[in-house]
């Protein structure tokens, strides 16, 4: 997903992620939410965020966006601490609110002009700022709605104007906290071609919550687990679900009796098993763990306090 187009116009010298954060800690009263996180998100990647209810995400992202004030740690976003940075580092970043349903008797187009209206002070050579309002109510899919009153508009049509609303200023990082909540099935998937179209011609950095693991698998480079308060797992779908499951499960049937046989390469380990056996063998099945699989272990064990990777046999339980 990450090219280099538009990658020189991103944060800091080269190689320095767009998004840094050790030991962050977040207290909630006598409520130990964030205990120690660490991530970094790199220019053009995009990284989702996923964890349990209550885990904590929307408390990092809005940290990340200089919104809540953590309790302790280190956080950098686009070279800036967020809690001190100013209105320049602001128009870099975009923010997806649902709040535009107060501008009930606003038509999406004059919204978008007005709100656009404020970076253009904020342009670069590199990166001209705001996007064009046509281009953009196109991109998110809000054309024939571009005149209605924002009141009149259904709450996925809403939830389209959020997000143009948070890319207008044509922002090098954008954070999307369950961007596709209440969605239907096709905006889902406009949604999702236009996380790839941000990411891989514009080269936004994104990073992004949700509860839905098939989304996730879609759109991000990697995935962080949020779980007892840190980060439990970092890495691309394929990878997190190797270091719970390196080996693939092998299950059969021969004369009626049921077989099964853990391996680390299970393409040679059927060929062989063919040609022992044959046509007598029935019902064959080659397991991996699924991301869903993958998660639910990976919370699970978090939560439960036993620090060490779960088996396959567990996470097909
Ligand atoms: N302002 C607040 N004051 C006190 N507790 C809070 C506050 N905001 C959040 N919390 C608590 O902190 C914990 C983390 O909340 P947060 O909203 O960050 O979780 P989340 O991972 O985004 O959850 P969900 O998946 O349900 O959206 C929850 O237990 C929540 O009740």
């Amino acid at each position: 997903m990450s090219t280099e187009i538009g990658s020189q116009a991103l944060g800091g010298p080269t190689g320095e992620p767009v998004v840094s954060v050790r030991g962050l800690q977040m207290t909630y009263g006598p409520r130990d939410v964030l205990t120690g996180v660490d991530f970094d998100v790199h220019a053009g990647e995009v990284v989702c965020l996923l964890g349990p209810n209550g885990a904590g995400k929307t408390t990092t992202i809005e940290i990340l966006e200089g919104f809540r004030l953590r309790s302790g740690g280190e956080v950098r976003v686009l070279g800036e601490d967020p809690a001190q940075a100013g209105d320049a580092w602001r128009a870099r970043v975009g923010v997806v609110l649902q709040s535009w349903r107060d501008h009930a008797r606003w038509t999406p187009r004059r919204l978008l002009e007005q709100l656009g209206g404020y970076f253009v002070a904020y342009s670069t050579p590199e990166r001209t700022r705001p996007y064009e309002v046509d281009w953009l109510l196109d991109t998110v899919g809000l054309v024939e709605h571009a005149d209605r009153k924002i009141g009149q508009l259904s709450g996925g049509q809403r939830r389209r104007l959020d997000v143009a609303v948070g890319i207008i200023g044509r922002p090098e990082l954008l954070f999307l906290d369950e961007p596709t909540a209440g969605f239907d099935p096709q905006a889902r998937r406009d949604f999702h071609d236009l996380v790839h179209r941000l990411s891989d011609l514009e080269g936004t950095s994104i990073l992004l919550t949700t509860h839905d693991l098939a989304e996730a698998e879609r759109l991000a480079d990697r995935m962080l687990i949020l779980a007892d308060g840190h980060i439990v797992a970092n890495g691309s779908a394929e990878a997190l679900t190797r270091q719970v499951a390196g080996n693939a499960e092998v299950r059969w049937t021969r004369k009626g009796e049921r077989f099964v046989h853990a391996t680390e390469d299970a393409t040679p380990f059927v060929r062989r098993l063919f040609e022992q056996h044959g046509e007598e063998i029935e019902d064959l099945e080659v397991r991996r763990a699924s991301l869903e699989d993958t998660y639910i272990a990976m919370v699970a064990t978090f939560e439960s306090g036993a620090r060490r990777t779960p088996t396959l046999a567990e996470v097909s339980r």
